[in-house]
C-alpha cells in the first residue's frame, strides 16, 4: 500500500518510523511519503491560510497550495487511481469498518488540515479526478488532522497482512468484523495468577476452550452493555444465541 500525507507539520510522522509500522515501511509493505505543503507556496512567507470569507474567527487554508499538490503527487498515474482522505471533525465517524475496507486500497492520499478547514472547493476539486472521503475519528476538536491521521493510518496498517505477528489477534479485537461485530472485547489476564489478592478467572485456567470462548463472550457482551449500550443497540438480534440474551 501506498499512502501519502501532505501536512504544514511532516514531523509529525516520525512516529510512523518506530514498531510494527516502522518495519513494514522498511521492509516495503507500506510506502509512506510526506509532503510539506509549503513546498507549493511561492511567496517570501509561504503562506498557506487566509482569513474566511464571509467573516468569522480564525484562518481557512488556501486552496491553490491544496490544489498543485494533489495534481503533483497524483500525476504518478501507474500507482492506480489514490483515495483522498480529509480527517475532519465534521467527516463520517471512522470505524473498524472503514479500517478493514480501506486496508485493501492501493493507495490513499491524507490532506492534514488546520485552523478553521481547507477551502471547501479543494475537496469539490480534487473529487473530480478520485474518491474523497472526510472521516472523524471522535466528537471532539483537534488543532489540525495530523494526529488524526497517525490514528487512522494506524488502525488501517496494522491489518496488512504481514503487518502483525499474530494475525489471529486481529479477528479477536474489539469491533472486529464477524464475531465482535459491534462488541468490545472483555478484559484479559496474564501471569502471574494472583497479582496483589487479585486472582485471575479461574475458567481461564481449566483448559476447556469450549467455556473459556463462552466466558470471553459474556464479559465482551457485559462490557458492551456497560460501556457501549449504542452498540448493543446495533447487535443484530440474529447473531444472538440463546445464552447471549441470557447475558
Ligand atoms: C475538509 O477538511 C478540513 O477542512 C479539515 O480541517 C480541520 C480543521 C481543524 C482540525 C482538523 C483535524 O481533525 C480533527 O480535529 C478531528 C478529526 N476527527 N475528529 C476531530 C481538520
Amino acid at each position: 500500500m501506498r499512502i501519502d500525507i501532505i501536512t504544514i507539520f511532516p514531523d509529525y510522522f516520525t512516529p510512523l518510523d518506530l514498531s510494527l509500522i516502522g518495519k513494514a515501511r522498511r521492509s516495503g509493505l507500506i510506502d509512506v511519503r510526506l509532503h510539506d505543503l509549503r513546498r507549493w507556496t511561492y511567496d517570501r512567507h509561504h503562506t498557506v491560510d487566509d482569513t474566511p470569507y464571509g467573516g468569522g474567527p480564525g484562518m481557512v487554508m488556501k486552496p491553490e497550495p491544496w490544489g498543485e499538490a494533489l495534481d503533483e503527487i497524483t500525476a504518478d498515474a501507474d500507482a492506480g487511481t489514490p483515495r483522498l482522505i480529509l480527517p475532519t471533525p465534521s467527516g463520517l465517524p471512522f470505524t473498524q469498518q472503514d479500517a478493514v475496507r480501506l486496508a485493501k486500497e492501493p493507495w490513499l492520499i491524507f490532506a492534514c488540515g488546520r485552523y478553521e478547514g481547507i477551502d471547501a472547493r479543494v475537496a469539490v476539486d480534487a473529487a473530480q479526478r478520485m474518491p474523497v472521503e472526510e472521516l472523524s475519528i471522535g466528537d471532539y476538536v483537534l488543532n489540525g488532522g495530523e494526529v488524526a491521521t497517525l490514528v487512522i493510518v494506524e488502525a488501517i496498517s496494522r491489518l496488512l497482512p504481514g503487518v502483525l505477528g499474530n494475525v489471529e489477534s486481529i479477528t479477536q479485537d474489539s469491533f472486529a468484523p464477524g464475531t465482535m461485530d459491534n462488541l468490545v472485547e472483555g478484559p484479559v489476564y496474564t501471569k502471574p495468577p494472583v497479582w496483589r489478592g487479585h486472582e485471575v478467572p479461574p475458567i481461564l485456567l481449566s483448559g476447556h476452550h469450549a467455556a473459556i470462548d463462552r466466558w470471553r463472550r459474556d464479559e465482551a457482551l457485559r462490557k458492551t452493555a456497560r460501556n457501549r449500550p449504542d452498540l448493543i443497540r446495533r447487535l443484530d438480534p440474529e447473531s444472538l444465541d440463546k445464552r447471549d440474551r441470557e447475558v
